[in-house]
């Protein structure tokens, strides 16, 4: 059965479009990701999956069900952009609460709430207020509230944003360790995280779902993205272009070049490219295969 199923989708504030005529069809899997410029409709497509919203026109199920109904109450979650938890109630406490609101008894609810908050890393502060905790504290709380009750989907709206990089990571290696049993939806603007993270990735603009992205046809496409610490660029450019089998080599932006070859014509490029940096002295900091998320919703 299909996690999230979206026909002819759309929603108008008023005279404003904000979400146009979207079909989509997603199964349970690896972390997918919803990008798009602000204002592309990433947050109003959240608030209809989540049942926040009612679609203007088309339909949308999750799990077959209608956003909002009780038989999905425990199976989908989310992380709203602005989410934010009660400030007068300690962690556990409001844990305590929105898991007996999900149907738990007491006792149960709390040691959820233990375990949600541990796999955050927020164990040492549990009876801490949130007003007591750094942004990247709360965040992770909100992240944590996400999960109780072990659901099936999670949404989440720009999970990272404002985060630094060492409490983006555990938020990141957070996703990565629960997504054999969890599917996220994560919408971000660091296309680098959803490029770690994700195997698909939607592209909304204007309210219109454009291309959808495949991180797993990286493996198939005959590109290499190479990032080199030091090199001459024209140098670079004609001596691999020069080497059989390869179709074009463009540089992308500051030391980024994107290798485009035709696989059946030349074996082990990158011992051939690996020979030609070393007899010129120039030093790569990291080789890609394929091309980056950027270059394929950009170029
Ligand atoms: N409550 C509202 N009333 C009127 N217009 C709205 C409302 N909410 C959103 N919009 C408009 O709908 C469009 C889509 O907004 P939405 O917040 O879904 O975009 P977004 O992709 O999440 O943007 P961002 O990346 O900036 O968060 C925008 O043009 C926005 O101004």
């Amino acid at each position: 059965m299909s996690l999230i199923k979206c026909e002819n989708l759309s929603k108008s504030y008023g005279s404003k479009l904000a979400l146009d005529s979207v079909t989509l069809e997603l199964k349970p899997g690896a972390p997918i990701a919803l990008v798009g410029p602000n204002g592309a409709g990433k947050t109003t497509l959240f608030s209809l999956l989540c049942g926040y919203l009612l679609p203007s026109h088309g339909k949308v199920t999750i799990m077959g069900e209608k956003p909002g109904s009780r038989k999905l109450l425990g199976r989908v979650s989310s992380l709203p952009q602005d989410a934010s938890l009660d400030p007068n109630l300690n962690l556990i406490t409001q844990f305590t609460l929105f898991g007996t609101l999900q149907g738990l008894t007491k006792s149960q609810a709390k040691a959820e709430g233990l375990r949600v908050l541990s796999l955050v890393g927020l164990s040492d502060v549990v009876k801490q207020k949130p007003t007591a905790l750094s942004h990247g504290m709360s965040k992770r709380a909100c992240i944590a509230q996400a999960l109780i009750g072990s659901p099936q989907l999670v949404l989440l709206d720009e999970p990272t944003a404002g985060l630094d990089p060492v409490n983006a990571k555990v938020v990141r290696e957070l996703v990565k360790s629960l997504s054999s049993n969890i599917t996220f939806v994560i919408s971000s603007h660091n296309l680098d995280e959803l490029e770690k993270l994700c195997d698909q990735v939607l592209y909304l603009d204007k309210g219109k779902l454009g291309q959808s992205v495949s991180m797993q046809e990286n493996l198939l496409d005959e590109y290499l993205t190479i990032s080199m610490q030091e090199c001459d660029h024209q140098a670079l450019i004609s001596r691999v272009e020069a080497l059989t089998g390869i179709n074009s080599v463009t540089l992308k932006q500051e030391n980024e070049f994107l290798i485009h070859y035709a696989a059946s014509e030349i074996k082990n490029i990158e011992v051939q490219l690996f020979t030609l940096f070393a007899c010129h002295g120039w030093r790569y900091k990291s080789i890609l295969k394929g091309r980056t998320l950027e270059d394929k919703l950009f170029s």
